[in-house]
């Protein structure tokens, strides 16, 4: 396994420095004689099997899988990994964290930190959505859990969305509650998702919905029960697959380049709108007292 320090270009022609310890190494992998590959890094785990041309993906950030600027490191580079590498033509993404699929963007990266800092982690979060919505693979979110916000995002930058049947595991975006505003960029995926009614509806409240409320809405494609969430992720992925590469990409990109483009044509604009809000004493005292009430529902 390879330990480095290194730098990660990315689009802009800015830098994300890599943590100490973020793995960079396929050959990592330990290979089974069935085509089973499975790459280890710290916060993500990848599983693959090379004959069926299918990886999965596991957040592996305990103890809510949060969105913390190594986690979206670690990840970016598995994404890349895996859509560079021609073996691969779907991916599904799941937990390995009990009952909780994401927890969303890291409130810590979110508070008390400087400017640049804000504008780092901003940039993980656009390159993170970027890669999984224009992935050219086929994306199926596994969701084994509770997946408000920024997990939600994930989810819904998917191809196809399988939720396990749990009345805990609540999906939504829930940013209103925090006293912050969804960005136009997630806006745009919900209503891509949900329609502009619905999606008003649930931004405004901040709506996060039970699984029988959510496919309702259109929120998920699927619910089922938990312990059949992986099984179903990939009969989707098996049906997906079927599908020439060539004619489903072109289609994806179609349906999905207007809306990613509204964001790179005003990314820096768009990170230095997050920077001045979040950096605004309203918005970083209500993060606070967010994360204070979060700690104190234990007590
Ligand atoms: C003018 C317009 C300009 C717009 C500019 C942009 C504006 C900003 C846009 C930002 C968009 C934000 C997106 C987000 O994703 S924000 C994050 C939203 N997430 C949440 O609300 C989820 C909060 N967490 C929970 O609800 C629960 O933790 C959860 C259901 C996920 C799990 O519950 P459980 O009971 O299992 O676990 P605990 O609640 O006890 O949590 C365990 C510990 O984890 C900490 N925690 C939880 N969530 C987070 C988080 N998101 N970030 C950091 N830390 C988190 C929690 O505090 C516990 O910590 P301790 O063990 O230390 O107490």
């Amino acid at each position: 396994m390879a330990l480095v320090a290194g730098r990660k270009t990315f689009a802009a022609g800015k830098t994300l420095l890599l943590r100490a310890g973020v793995w960079l190494g396929a050959e990592a992998a330990a290979r089974g004689g069935n085509g089973a590959r499975r790459f280890v890094s710290q916060r993500v785990l990848v599983e693959s099997d090379v004959t069926a041309g299918i990886a999965t993906i596991k957040f592996k950030n305990p103890p809510v899988n949060s969105l913390s600027l190594e986690f979206l490191t670690e990840f970016i580079i598995c994404l890349e990994k895996l859509e560079n590498d021609k073996t691969y033509r779907g991916l599904i993404l799941t937990s390995d964290c009990p009952g909780i699929f994401s927890a969303g963007l890291d409130l810590r990266e979110m508070c008390g930190k400087n400017l640049a800092h804000y504008a780092e982690y901003w940039r993980a979060i656009q390159e993170t959505w970027l890669k999984l919505y224009l992935s050219n693979m086929v994306l199926v979110a596994a969701i084994n859990g509770a997946s408000p916000a920024g997990g939600c995002l994930m989810a819904l930058s998917s191809d196809y969305r399988v939720l396990a049947d749990n009345p805990r595991y609540r999906i939504g975006l829930n940013e209103t509650l925090l006293g912050i505003v969804a960005p136009f960029w997630f806006k745009d995926v919900l209503v891509n998702t949900i329609g502009h009614r619905a999606a008003e509806h649930a931004l405004q409240l901040g709506l996060l919905f039970q699984p029988t409320e959510a496919l309702q809405v259109g929120m998920v494609d699927q619910v089922v029960p938990e312990d059949q969430v992986q099984s179903t992720a990939l009969s989707v992925m098996t049906e997906w697959l079927a599908i020439p590469d060539h004619a489903r990409q072109l289609t994806k990109s179609m349906m999905r380049k207007a809306t990613a483009d509204n964001l790179i044509k005003q990314r820096e604009a768009d990170i230095q709108n997050f920077v001045s809000f979040v950096s605004r004493d309203s918005i970083q005292k209500s993060l606070q007292v967010y994360l204070e009430k979060l700690k104190q529902k234990k007590h």
